[in-house]
C-alpha cells in the first residue's frame, strides 16, 4: 500500500507541476543539486523546487553519466554529473538534496557539508546513532544547514494534530499506536531489503517513531520494553517486520506506553485486498478521547483526524490541507508535505525563522531509538560507514 500511495503521490506531484504555473524565479535563486537518480526525487525535491521562486534546478548527479544526462534532460536541470564527487565540488551549488540508500547517507551528507553545501538529507538520518552524532558534529563544524527530511511534520495537518493533542480538554496522553505496512510487499532486490545499505522495515518505515515522538514531544529516547522482529528469509539481519512496545516519559514526566508496527511484506487481506486502512497512521488515547491521524505520512493526498469522545462514543472528523496553527496564511491547499518542507528549508538557509524544523537532537534521538529497538529484538545495528569510524 505504501508503494501504491507513493505512486499516487508521484502522479499528483507530476500533475501539479504543470497544472500550477511555475513562479518567476528570484534574481539570485539558490542552486539545488540532487544526489542520485532515486525514484523519490521528483516528488520530494524536484517538483517542490519547480514551484518555489527562490531555488533553481541546477544539477543532478548519478553514478552513471548517461543516467545523470537523461535525468537532467527529463527534469530540466542545467547540469549533470557522472559522479557524486563532481556535483558536491561544483562551487555554484548551494543546497544538496541526498536520496542515496540509507547506508550511504552519512558518507555523502558529510562530504557535502565539508564541501560547504547545505544538506537536505532523506530519512532515516543515518545507519545508526553513532553515525548520527558524527554527522551532527560535521554539520556544526561546517556551519551549514543539515536537516533530516521528515516531510510529513511540515504539513498543516500535522500541526493541527499536535494542537488537538495539546488541548487540555482531552486530558493526559495514556498510550499511542503507530503503524506502517506495505501491501503489495516491497519488491525483492529493493534497497530496503539490503542490510549493507542499512535496510529493514524499521529503518524504512521509521515514520512510526517520528509520529510517536512528534505526538509526545519526546526529547529523549524511550525505554524499549519489548521488540520482536520478523527476520527476512534471504537475510535474517533485515527485519521484514518489527513490533515494539516503548515507554516514554513525557516532558511533564508521566509515562506513556507506545506500540509501533512496521511491515514491508504484509499479506493482502483475504488474499486480495490491499490494506489501505493500514496507511501510515497513529492513534493516541488520552484520558478522555481517542485521536486518530489517518495517513499522517502523506496527508496532502488524503487524511483525516478522528476525535472520539470516550464517554459518548461520538467521533468528530477534521481535515487540514492548508493554513493550520503554524502556517496560517502561508501555503496552498495543493502543496505537498515536501513543498511545505522546502519552504521551511529555504527560510532557514535565507536566515528567516522556519515555521517548523527537525532538529539535530531529534534526529539523533530517533536513531538512538531505532538502535535500541534493534538491540532489544536481537537484530544487529545497521553497519557503520567506514568513513564514520
Ligand atoms: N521522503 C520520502 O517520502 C521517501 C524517502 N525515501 C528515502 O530516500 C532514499 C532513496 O529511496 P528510493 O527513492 O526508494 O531509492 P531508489 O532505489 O529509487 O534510489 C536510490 C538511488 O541511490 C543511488 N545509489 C547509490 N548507491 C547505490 C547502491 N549501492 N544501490 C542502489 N542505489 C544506489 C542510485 O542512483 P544513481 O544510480 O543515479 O547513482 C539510486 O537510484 C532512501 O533513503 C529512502 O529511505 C524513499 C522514498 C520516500
Ligand atoms: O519514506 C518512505 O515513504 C514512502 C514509502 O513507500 C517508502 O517505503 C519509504 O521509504
Amino acid at each position: 500500500m505504501a508503494l501504491a500511495i507513493q505512486t499516487i503521490t508521484f502522479a499528483q506531484q507530476y500533475t501539479n507541476s504543470w497544472l500550477h504555473p511555475a513562479p518567476k524565479k528570484a534574481d539570485q535563486p539558490l542552486k539545488l543539486g540532487v544526489l542520485s537518480s532515486a525514484q523519490i526525487n521528483a516528488a520530494a525535491a524536484i517538483h517542490p523546487a519547480e514551484s518555489h521562486p527562490d531555488i533553481l534546478l541546477y544539477g543532478i548527479a548519478s553514478r552513471d553519466n548517461a543516467t545523470a544526462k537523461s535525468q537532467a534532460r527529463k527534469y530540466r536541470f542545467m547540469k549533470s554529473y557522472g559522479s557524486y564527487e563532481e556535483l558536491i565540488s561544483d562551487p555554484a551549488i548551494d543546497i544538496v538534496y541526498i536520496s542515496v540508500p540509507n547506508g550511504l547517507h552519512f558518507e555523502w551528507a558529510s562530504k557535502a557539508l565539508d564541501a560547504g553545501k547545505h544538506v537536505l538529507l532523506e530519512k532515516p538520518f543515518t545507519s545508526n546513532a553513532a553515525e548520527a552524532k558524527r554527522l551532527v558534529e560535521c554539520a556544526e563544524r561546517s556551519g551549514k544547514i543539515l536537516e533530516e527530511a521528515f516531510h510529513w511534520q511540515f504539513h498543516p495537518a500535522a500541526h493541527r494534530f499536535r494542537e488537538i493533542l495539546e488541548d487540555e480538554k482531552h486530558g493526559k496522553i495514556i498510550r499511542t499506536r503507530a503503524i506502517m505496512t506495505s501491501t503489495p510487499e516491497i519488491p525483492a532486490g529493493d534497497i530496503r531489503w539490503q542490510y549493507d545499505l542499512a535496510g529493514g522495515s524499521l529503518m524504512d518505515m521509521t515514520y512510526v517513531l517520528s509520529f510517536t515522538r512528534f505526538a509526545l514531544k519526546a526529547g529523549v529516547p524511550p525505554k524499549v520494553i519489548s521488540a520482536k522482529a520478523r527476520p527476512a528469509t534471504h537475510d535474517p539481519r533485515v527485519d521484514s517486520a518489527m513490533e515494539a512496545t516503548l515507554l516514554f516519559k513525557t516532558q511533564t514526566m508521566y509515562d506513556v506506553h507506545s506500540t509501533i508496527y512496521t511491515d514491508m511484506k504484509r499479506g493482502w487481506a483475504m488474499g486480495i485486498v490491499p490494506r489501505f486502512w493500514e496507511l501510515p497512521s497513529i492513534e493516541v488515547e488520552t484520558e478522555k478521547s481517542t485521536i486518530y491521524f489517518y495517513n499522517a505520512m502523506m496527508p496532502h493526498i488524503y487524511h483525516y483526524i478522528g476525535i472520539t469522545d470516550k464517554a459518548s462514543g461520538r467521533t468528530k472528523y477534521e481535515k487540514c490541507y492548508s493554513g493550520g496553527p503554524q502556517w496560517k496564511e502561508r501555503g496552498k491547499p495543493h502543496w505537498s508535505t515536501y513543498r511545505y518542507q522546502l519552504e521551511a528549508f529555504i527560510d532557514k538557509v535565507r536566515g528567516r525563522e522556519p515555521v517548523h524544523w527537525v532538529t539535530h537532537g531529534e534526529s539523533v534521538a530517533q536513531m538512538e531509538t531505532i538502535d535500541d529497538v534493534y538491540r532489544k529484538s536481537e537484530l544487529p545495528l545497521r553497519p557503520t560507514s567506514t568513513l564514520a569510524m
